[in-house]
This record gives structure tokens, C-alpha cells and sequence, in this order.
């Protein structure tokens, strides 16, 4: 079976408010950045499948003959993903000798794809194929760039499956799906995130998979259309840190002392709550990002509570306060990344000044742009060269 070549990218994203706390069906405000994973997929005709992720360093290689005998052990094909199928992943564990509590990059992005590939392609005939991926995000930093991977993962190898239609036509730059082809990559790249993740909430894959700013609760996405284009200050403290490890760590916290962590979900979902109320003023007034200050102040203190802050995320709350700026971690903190609010008229020499001070301690900072595309099929002169260079690289 030869299947077409396809080239697709999803965005990373930034949680305002709810990590963690919508783990544990509480809601979150998430918005799509303009940072995002591309990846390309051919097809090979020498029976192998090979992937190839220069972000984390891992390139590998299977025969067909070998990934064969998981085909028995699939499920019927379905065309809507809804759990795990926890034994075939027990069987590629053994397969690739990954035990059940690794962490290991490679190991974890290569399981997340050998479970979507054999699940799409296993009612047919498996493909030979090589499948390329090229990240603008950090790994492993709060951004996201597990969900975007996943939601890559899925459009790619449900396209190339037929399972969706390719979106593309011969004279489109840029082409998205319809609502249900892109309800049918999400589902799939929930599966994707739960391998690497272990017990995801789905915001990270919704975005990748719709962008801009949705409200996420218990699996229900709204999106959010009439919110302003905030101003955001990204910074990455480079403190390593796993999404997977500190997802449990709260969730072993929440079942130690549920009366002391519960009521401190409730105050997240209140302040995700508050935010979109004031997000959704018009017009919005200084008072109102007085209010958004403050909330990122005391959510920030609520992550802290749950065991997710770092003392570089102290830093970066710190100096930028100094500034008379508001900061708080994104995504599963311990390190990784925090947003900085800046009102409208912040003056860029204040920006730049701040942005300064904290690259002085160590970290990567940028002013961004959110609300990017959700995922996307590229015709090749779409993508910027050096992403294209490095795709075809491998
Ligand atoms: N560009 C990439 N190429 C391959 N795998 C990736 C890439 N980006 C992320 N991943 C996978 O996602 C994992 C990191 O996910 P996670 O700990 O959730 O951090 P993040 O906050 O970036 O989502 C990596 O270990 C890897 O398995
Ligand atoms: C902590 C959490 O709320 C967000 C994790 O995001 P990231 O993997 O750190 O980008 C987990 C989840 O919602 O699945
Ligand atoms: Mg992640």
C-alpha cells in the first residue's frame, strides 16, 4: 500500500488559568501561540516505517514484518478514537523495552506514534512510511509541544489512512478541516497525549487541533471569539521538568489531603471564571487588567499550594513585579515556562528592560503573538525554507 505525502503543522498553546485544576474537570482558559510543530510525511517503498524528531534527538527505524504481528491485537478500525487500548500499549512497551514509569523523550514520542499508526492503518495493510517533525516550541516546557506532536500525529497518519480527506486542493497555501474530520484528529491526538502524559485533561489537544482561545471544561470546548488580542510576555526558566511527573504529584496531593486541595480547585475555577467575565468586558479599562494582574498574582500562589512552582518561577514573578508586571507558570510548571501580562499601553521600553533582566538570570524571553491557526494541511511553498530544509533533511 503506498500512501500520499502530506505535510501538516499544529500550534503550541499558553494556559491563562486552570492547569492542573482541569485535570480534575475544573475549567481552563487556553489560547493557541504562533509557535508551532510541522510535520512531514512520505511514503517509502522499502517496507520500513522510520521517524525521525531532531527536537529530542531520536531517529528509529521498523520493518513492516516486525510491526506486523501487533495487527491481530488491534482494535476494529474506528473512526473516533474514545480510550486507550491498554493492552496493545502494554505490547509496544515490550516490543520497544519501555517500562510502565519511563520518561525517556524517544521513547515516549515513538509509543504515542506506533499506537496512532497501527490503530488507523491496522484494518487495511500497514504502509511503508517516513514521518519528519521539526518543533519552533521547547519540548518539555509548558508550551504544549506534546498536544501539538499528537495532533500532528493524528491528522498526518488519519490522512494518509484515508480516514479524513486530505484538506488540501491543488491550489490552496493553507487548508483546515471540517468540524467533525477535526473532532476526529483531536480524539485521536488525546490518545496520543494520555501515552505521554498518562492522565491528560484534552485543553493541550483542543487547541492544537482549533486554536485561538477556547474555555475548556470536562472535555467541552467553547470557543472564545470576542476576548481582545492580549499582550503576553513568554518566558522559559530552561528548568527541565515532565508534564507526566508533575501531573501526578498533584493528583497525589489532592487524594493526601482532598479538604485542604479541593477547595483550592474550587478558587481556580473561580478565577478562570473571572477572568473570561472580564476578558469579555467592553471595553476593557484599566481596572480591568488590575483585576487580570491580580488573579495571575493569586493563582500563581494556588500553584505554588498545589506543589507545581520552582524557585526560577519565583524569579521570574520577582523581576518582573520589580517592573510592576504580574506573572504566573504556564502549563504544568516545576520549571518550564510563565506568562507575563502587559497592558496595552506598557511602554516597549519597559519591555525591553524587563525582557533584559531576565535573560540576565539565565532565561529565554519573548514578547508573543497568540491565537495561531489550529491544525493545518500545508502545501510545501506555504512553509518558511528552514523548516522545509530541515523536514527534508532526514
Ligand atoms: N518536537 C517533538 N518531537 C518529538 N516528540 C515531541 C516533540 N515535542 C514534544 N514531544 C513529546 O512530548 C514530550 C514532552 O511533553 P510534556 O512533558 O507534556 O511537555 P510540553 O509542556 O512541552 O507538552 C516529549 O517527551 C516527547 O515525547
Ligand atoms: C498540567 C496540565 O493542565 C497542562 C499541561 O501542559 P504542558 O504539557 O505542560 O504543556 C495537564 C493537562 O491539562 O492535561
Ligand atoms: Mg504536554
Amino acid at each position: 500500500m503506498q500512501v500520499k505525502d502530506c505535510l501538516v503543522s499544529a500550534p503550541g498553546k499558553t494556559i491563562l488559568h486552570g492547569e492542573h485544576a482541569v485535570v480534575h474537570g475544573k475549567v481552563a482558559l487556553a489560547v493557541s501561540l504562533n509557535l508551532r510543530t510541522y510535520l512531514k510525511l512520505r511514503a517509502s517503498s522499502n517496507d520500513k516505517v522510520c521517524i525521525n524528531l531532531p527536537n529530542i534527538d531520536t531517529f528509529r527505524c521498523w520493518d513492516l514484518s516486525e510491526l506486523k504481528q501487533f495487527v491481530p491485537f488491534v482494535n476494529d478500525k474506528k473512526d473516533e478514537a474514545q480510550r486507550l487500548d491498554a493492552e496493545l500499549v502494554r505490547r509496544l512497551r515490550d516490543f520497544m523495552g519501555v517500562t510502565n514509569g519511563s520518561l525517556d523523550n524517544g521513547s515516549m514520542a515513538s509509543l504515542a506514534f506506533l499506537y496512532i499508526y497501527l490503530s488507523v492503518f491496522a484494518s487495511g495493510e500497514l504502509p511503508g512510511l517516513t514521518i519528519t517533525v521539526w518543533s519552533e516550541l521547547p519540548t518539555g516546557a509548558g508550551l504544549g509541544s506534546s498536544a501539538a506532536y499528537s495532533v500532528c500525529l493524528a491528522a498526518a497518519l488519519l490522512c494518509a489512512a484515508g480516514t479524513i480527506p486530505a484538506s488540501l486542493r491543488e491550489w490552496d497555501q493553507t487548508a483546515r478541516w471540517c468540524q467533525e474530520d477535526l473532532e476526529c484528529i483531536n480524539s485521536w491526538a488525546f490518545q496520543g497525549e494520555t501515552i505521554i502524559h498518562g492522565n491528560p485533561s484534552g485543553v493541550d489537544n483542543a487547541v492544537g487541533t482549533w486554536g485561538g482561545m477556547l474555555r475548556f471544561l470536562a472535555g467541552k470546548i467553547i470557543p472564545l471569539s470576542r476576548v481582545p488580542l492580549l499582550r503576553i510576555l513568554l518566558t522559559n526558566t530552561k528548568v527541565p521538568r515532565s508534564t507526566k511527573v508533575l501531573v501526578a504529584r498533584v493528583k497525589d496531593k489532592i487524594n493526601k489531603f482532598p479538604s485542604i486541595m479541593n477547595p483550592v480547585l474550587e478558587s481556580v475555577d473561580a478565577i478562570s471564571y473571572t477572568c473570561e467575565k472580564v476578558l469579555t468586558c467592553e471595553p476593557i479599562t484599566g481596572e480591568h487588567y488590575s483585576i487580570l494582574e491580580e488573579l495571575i498574582d493569586i493563582n500563581q500562589h494556588h500553584l505554588n499550594v498545589m506543589g507545581v512552582g520552582h524557585p526560577a518561577l519565583d524569579t521570574l514573578c520577582r523581576v518582573t513585579l520589580a517592573k510592576g508586571l504580574h506573572s504566573k507558570l504556564t502549563g504544568a510548571g516545576g520549571g518550564g515556562c510563565g506568562i507575563t501580562l502587559l497592558r496595552p499601553e506598557t511602554d516597549s521600553s519597559v519591555v525591553q528592560s524587563t525582557v533584559q533582566d531576565l535573560k540576565d538570570c539565565g532565561f529565554d524571553c519573548w514578547e508573543t503573538s497568540i491565537g495561531g491557526p489550529g491544525v493545518q494541511q500545508h502545501s510545501p511553498s506555504s512553509v518558511k525554507e528552514e523548516i522545509l530544509d530541515i523536514l527534508d533533511r532526514y
